[in-house]
């Protein structure tokens, strides 16, 4: 990425406080105005006052001296109002920008990279970043402006010793570039090493249990050494440079003040300057040197700024689910007639999941898309639900592209349970209650619904119960119910779309949410991804796939008597279910409730 692109993009992060990049910049110009002053009433004071023994100029110019100093430090206060702002407020914006990104980022995104890796780039980037709030970096400009004013008043005082002066400065810009590029190719290591090290904290701490189980805690340790190891010879690569770079400085400034005082010594002999002269002539070139090492010093910052920017540039240009500017609301009062899968494909990178898919689905009807591990089932569901947009072909709703809608208006039809569903760390009744308006019976009701309320009742808060991360806290049929409720719960929603919703149940659980769901006409339309045959056999189609493709479309019966792979795969299934004697239930209070 360009540098002009980095800086457009700075340009457009300041552009909402350029008002107070501007009265930060005035106030620093006057400020810097009277650090001129002070060297030459220093000089006055020196040459007229205290040589010339006139002890009423003494007074005069240390007053003098003394209220500039009065007026910097007031402007200093209203100087840090306007740039507390701007400091304060540049990392919000960052944050809001990267959080709204991450909530409309393509779901694909995160399926490539460790969530640990993302957030923590983004800390990191949004660190780097803020630190362009730095005042110094705001009144850039001032900086320049201040090397031109004391270049004129040091020309003025003695131009001999100004081109002294003026000849050490390419040299310390010469040291500062070479560690400058040195510092850059560092830094971009341990950038990468830092994600790096994300990832793996990340892997630590959600594969914790198979690291423990496998007994490989020592590899992965040794694999973190590594990692380790080249961050601290980064580091302490990245710590010499910036010594070399300060002693180098130092020194500079120690030989070019001796240097001043030798020739200074000999002008003042020869009555080419005064001795409030040399005062003053050195006061201002430190007015000189020190925007110079600032410059020289935000030239570095800058470049540990742009991998940054660069970085979260590159975060917030990901491909996000952006309503087309002519995407219609899809209305609540909408009848959905049909739903229609048109030469669908779907190809992930290299990966064609989905295969020209063809299939209708009719209002009240209630089908299941089967079809053996990785056959595309879940690629349906990610296509229904819009979380990838079909390589080929079209989905339609009422003959109509369901591109044409928004985003949001789309997904309100829907009551998606997916195979996971992440349950976050608050209570039972907050996680079910995420849209945050149901009434506590609409809940309670939610949860008898998915046979999560005899469990909760024995919860120590019932439902107020903390639930972990993750929920992690509770079995994992128990998840699974909860996050059936919180599906059951969406109001006003159309289809009810269920894959492998019950998997973790107890078959006697399973059977009785099962029953409820085949007699309820609640939805326009139910579509479920199961493999129980007494399931199949009671669903008005089955849309079977095989390897992307769509193999057959029918009842239970008849893609049984037609399809040799379909018997097969049921037979396997039924083999592995759970025996008949578990089949015959019973429930007064949950097989009565209706969904
Ligand atoms: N994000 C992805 N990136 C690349 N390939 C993917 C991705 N998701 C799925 N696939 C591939 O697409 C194919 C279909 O996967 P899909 O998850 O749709 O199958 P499935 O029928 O739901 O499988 P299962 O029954 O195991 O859940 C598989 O070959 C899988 O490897």
């Amino acid at each position: 990425m360009k540098y002009n692109v980095v800086w457009i993009s700075i340009k457009e992060l300041f552009h909402p406080y350029r008002k107070n990049i501007w009265i930060i910049s005035i106030v620093m110009l006057v400020t810097s105005i009277g650090s001129f002053l002070t060297p030459w009433f220093t000089k006055q004071l020196i040459d007229i006052g205290i040589l010339g023994l006139d002890f009423y100029r003494v007074i005069q110019y240390v007053g003098l001296i003394f209220l500039i100093f009065l007026i910097q430090q007031l402007l200093g206060i209203f100087q840090f109002y306007y740039y507390k702002e701007i400091s304060v407020r540049i990392p919000y914006d960052l944050n809001k920008k990267a959080c709204k990104h991450v909530l409309s980022v393509r779901t694909k995104f995160f399926k490539d990279r460790n969530f640990s890796v993302v957030m923590s780039e983004l800390f990191q980037d949004i660190a780097n970043i803020s630190s362009l709030t730095d005042t110094q970096f705001l009144t850039s400009f001032v900086n320049l402006f201040k090397v031109f004013a004391g270049l004129t008043a040091l020309f003025y005082i003695n131009w001999k010793l100004t081109l002294v002066m003026l000849a050490t400065i390419p040299v310390k810009m010469l040291i500062s570039s070479f560690l400058y590029k040195k510092q850059v190719k560092v830094y971009e290591i341990i950038m990468h090493l830092q994600s790096n090290f994300s990832e793996w904290l990340g892997d630590a701490i959600s594969g914790i249990e198979a690291i423990k189980v496998w007994g490989i805690t020592g590899k992965r340790l040794a694999k973190l050494k590594v990692n380790l190891d080249g961050s601290k010879n980064a580091k302490s690569k990245l710590m010499r440079y910036g010594f070399i770079d300060s002693i180098s400085g130092s020194l500079m400034t120690t030989l070019f003040t001796c240097g001043l005082y030798l020739y200074g010594a000999w002008l003042i002999q020869k009555d080419e300057i005064t001795i409030g002269g040399l005062v003053s002539f050195i006061s201002y070139s430190s007015l000189v040197f020190e925007p110079i090492t600032i410059i020289s010093y935000l030239i570095t910052q800058l470049s540990s700024v742009k991998p940054a920017f660069e970085r979260f540039l590159k975060f917030l240009n990901t491909d996000a689910e952006i309503d087309k500017p002519e995407a219609k609301e899809l209305l609540e009062s909408i009848s959905i007639n049909d739903l229609k899968f048109e030469n669908v494909s779907l190809v992930y990178e290299n990966e064609k999941a989905l295969d020209q898919v063809n299939f209708t689905i009719q209002k009240g009807e209630k089908v299941a898309i089967i079809g053996l591990n990785g056959s595309g089932k879940s690629s349906v569901v990610n296509l229904l639900l819009r979380f990838y947009e079909p390589t080929e072909g079209s989905i339609k709703i009422n003959d109509k592209d369901v591109k044409e809608y928004t985003f949001e208006s789309y997904r309100s039809i829907w009551s998606l349970m997916a195979q996971n569903n992440y349950l976050f760390n608050d209570t039972v009744a907050n996680n079910i209650n995420i849209s945050e308006e149901l009434t506590l019976t609409e809940i309670l009701e939610s949860c008898k619904q998915s046979g999560a309320y005899s469990f909760i009742q024995d919860l120590p808060e019932k439902m107020d119960t903390r639930i972990g991360y993750n929920g992690a806290k509770l079995s994992g049929g128990q998840k699974q119910k909860i996050a059936l409720a919180r599906t059951l719960a969406r109001k006003d929603t159309k289809i009810l779309l269920l894959d492998e919703a019950t998997s973790s149940y107890d078959y006697y659980s399973e059977q009785v949410f099962n029953e409820e769901l085949l007699s309820s006409d609640r939805y326009m339309m139910t579509i479920i991804i199961t493999h129980r045959p007494e399931v199949l056999k009671r669903l008005d189609k089955i849309i079977y796939l095989n390897g992307g493709k769509v193999l057959g479309i029918g009842t239970f019966d008849e893609l049984y008597t037609s399809q040799e792979s379909f018997r097969d795969m049921i037979t396997s299934t039924q083999r592995e279910e759970t025996p008949d004697a578990f089949y015959s239930f019973s429930n007064e209070n949950e097989s009565t409730l209706r969904l």
